[in-house]
């Protein structure tokens, strides 16, 4: 019978590996090795990712590849990704090489405000409460000076601090909306730790204002964070050329594969459940160099799907057009990205992957971000609308396939001949395997 555990976070790493093998895993001494498989041999750096977080037990791998061939405002980038799906980091190689020789990618920032709240209740006069807070708000920045003066020596800190009424929506509530510059960093904490302060200073100079009754002196702090909903901190990036030179295929012209890719297009701007989709497409390229630099994909992916529905109904991020025979495709995506802070200066192959870039600052990371989004979707637009995309998609899945029946070398190697002319399925790849049998 199980048990709950009290103290478990206080137990050794060993010890916590036995409670788990003991309690879940039957006491099975292979559950431990493939654990203690994948700890790196060197003490020191093992030692680092397991203080990345609370109750590591072991290390998980992602593949970290590179798509190379970017070329980005006239700048040539090898993207570092990781990411466990197959065929994302060719599609976007292939779609580097494409739009490589089409003049490349153009992107640019938009702006890089960010969000925090400080939500309160207030129960009393709502002209006293503006009147307090046009007072308040020099005490507020006052009080924040030492988290925000090295931000402000950078070019960043309070941009606005905002009294809003939301009282049509729940009783009594407030909030004190402000926006942030946060430069190089993603700024998480740097907002918490200011939000942190304002709802102290708000409640504390409440409790004191005369004007107030003494109902009104008790502002109730709800909580006070950041949202990582940003849709001014929005990045646009974009690929262009003529119609005469868009197809790469014979049997295909310009004008067709732009009618077809418009139309894809506009099926994910207008339907919902197709939208999802295009846009999954579109955070492989992003989540995959997200991690690989270090960034936070939970915020990005909760923000970035926040903005596809900004209109009221969820919707492609990225648009299609031709217009004078030039065919033009765009993505703008909001993205709170840091290349100081977090994880950037301590995990060894994040400091890798931003040298490999070039030590970008937030916002070049932006567009290079940005434009692994649009090359996915490109390509993935592209298989869809000609090949479909089990054909290319299952070529490079090919492997896992092989890899779960547990194909030898030279099994392998035959039926990657074989699937140069044939299209990959589970159930062929089992069949085919058994013929190689016997
Ligand atoms: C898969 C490809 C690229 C094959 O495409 P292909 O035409 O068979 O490739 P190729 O062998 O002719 O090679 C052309 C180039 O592709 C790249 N490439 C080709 N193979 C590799 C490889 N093994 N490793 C690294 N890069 C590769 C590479 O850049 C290569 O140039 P080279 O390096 O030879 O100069 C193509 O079919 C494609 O782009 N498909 C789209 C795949 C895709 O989108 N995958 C994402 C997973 S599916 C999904 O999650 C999202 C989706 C699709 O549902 C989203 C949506 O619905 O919108
Ligand atoms: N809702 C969310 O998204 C939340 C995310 N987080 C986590 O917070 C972390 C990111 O927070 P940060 O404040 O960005 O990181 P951080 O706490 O490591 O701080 C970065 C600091 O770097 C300094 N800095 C040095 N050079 C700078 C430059 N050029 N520009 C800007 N700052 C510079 C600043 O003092 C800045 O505050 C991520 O790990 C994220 O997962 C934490 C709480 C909530």
């Amino acid at each position: 019978m199980k048990e709950p555990i009290s103290g478990f976070s206080k137990l050794t790493k060993g010890e916590k590996i036995n409670w788990l093998t003991k309690t879940y895993l039957n006491d099975d001494p292979k559950a431990v090795e493939v654990l203690k498989q994948y700890w790196n041999k060197d003490e020191k750096l093992q030692q680092l990712h397991e203080e990345f977080t609370e109750n590591t037990l072991s290390n998980y791998y992602l593949p970290f590849g590179i798509a190379p061939n970017f070329l980005i405002n006239n700048e040539l980038f090898a993207i570092p990704m990781a990411i466990e799906e197959s065929s994302v980091i060719a599609a976007a190689s292939k779609a580097a090489k494409f739009w490589g020789s089409r003049g490349g990618f153009k992107a640019e920032v938009i702006d890089t405000i960010k969000v925090g709240q400080v939500h309160f209740i207030y129960q009393g006069c709502e002209e006293k409460l503006e009147l307090f807070f046009n007072q308040l708000e020099p005490k507020l920045r006052e009080a924040a000076i030492p988290i925000t003066q090295n931000m402000e020596k950078r070019g960043g800190g309070i941009k606005s601090i905002e009294l809003r009424d939301r009282t049509a929506e729940i009783d009594h509530y407030y909030q004190l909306h402000c926006n942030f510059e946060t430069v190089d960093s993603m700024g998480a904490n740097f907002i918490n730790s200011c939000l942190e302060k304002f709802a102290e200073v708000l409640e504390k100079e409440a409790a004191i204002w005369e004007d107030f009754d003494e109902k009104e002196r008790h502002i109730e702090i709800v909580m006070s964070i950041l949202s990582n909903y940003v849709p001014e901190c929005v990045v646009r990036a974009e690929v262009r050329c003529s119609l005469e030179n868009l197809s790469d295929d014979p049997d295909l012209s310009g004008e067709q594969f732009a009618d077809k890719f418009l139309r894809a297009v506009k099926i994910a701007e207008t339907e919902p459940f197709r939208a999802v989709t295009h846009n999954k497409g579109i955070m492989n390229g992003i989540d995959a160099v997200v991690l690989a630099t270090g960034n936070d994909f939970r915020a990005i992916e909760a923000g970035v799907h926040a903005y596809a529905a900004k209109d009221g109904q969820y919707s492609s991020l990225t648009h299609a057009s031709v217009e004078n025979g030039i065919f033009k495709f765009w993505i703008e995506v909001p993205l709170a990205l840091g290349t100081v802070g977090g994880l950037t200066s301590l995990h060894p192959l994040v400091k890798l992957a931003l040298e490999m870039l070039g030590q970008p600052n937030a916002k070049k990371l932006m567009e290079i971000v940005a434009v692994a989004g649009l090359a996915q979707n490109f390509a993935a637009i592209k298989s869809l609308i000609t090949t479909g995309i089990q054909k290319g998609h299952m070529k490079m899945h090919l492997m896992n396939i092989l890899n779960q029946h547990n194909a030898t070398l030279e099994e392998k190697e035959k039926l990657i001949e074989y699937y140069k002319t044939n299209v990959v399925s589970h159930s062929d790849v089992a069949v085919q395997l058994e013929k190689l049998r016997g």
